[in-house]
């Protein structure tokens, strides 16, 4: 496996995904976790898709987040292509609010799981935060970072709202 490669790879079916997945981006930044974004469709880009899912280990990705909308088919395609854990994201879509999406990502068979996250943003959130869980289980200064962001976030609630 390669070492300098990143460790998680955030694929999105299209461009117009970007707005959604760049909080996965954002929040692994945070957490000092290399990530590659790159777009890979299995209905547009089937042979990408296939060369991804298939040399995804290879490349030295440990997790894969996979965000899709409308018919998504991306993240349980990748799944069925790698034993890496892979992490759905259900894009927003214009048509039925994400609901296609979610219902797309989360029913897979029995056999290639794909861990289904919420839709939209908080799901893209909550995708690098849960790789990053992930990957910490052997690294204590990820373990560490993990903590302190917690700590950091339950640090910025406040007793009592603003009236
Ligand atoms: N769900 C998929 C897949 C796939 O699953 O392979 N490829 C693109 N898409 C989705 O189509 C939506 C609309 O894409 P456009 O905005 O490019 O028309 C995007 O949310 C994308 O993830």
């Amino acid at each position: 496996m390669d070492r300098t490669a990143s460790r998680v790879a955030i694929v999105m079916g299209s461009q117009s995904d970007w707005p959604t997945m760049q909080a996965a981006v954002d929040t692994l930044g945070q957490l000092e976790v290399s990530c590659e974004a790159r777009i890979v469709s299995a209905h547009r880009t089937p042979d990408r898709l296939h060369a991804f899912g298939k040399g995804a280990a290879e490349e030295g990705f440990e997790v894969v987040i996979a965000g899709a909308g409308g018919a998504a088919h991306l993240p349980g395609m990748i799944a069925a292509l790698t034993h890496l854990p892979v992490l759905g994201v259900p894009v927003q879509s214009r048509a039925l609010s994400g609901l296609d999406s979610l219902l797309s990502i989360v029913q897979m068979p029995a056999g290639v799981p794909v861990g289904t996250l919420a839709i939209g943003e908080a799901g893209a959130t909550n995708a690098a935060l849960l790789a990053a869980s992930i990957l910490a289980l052997s690294d204590d200064s990820l373990a560490d970072r993990l903590r302190a962001f917690r700590a950091r976030q339950t640090g910025d609630v406040a007793d009592r709202p603003v009236a």
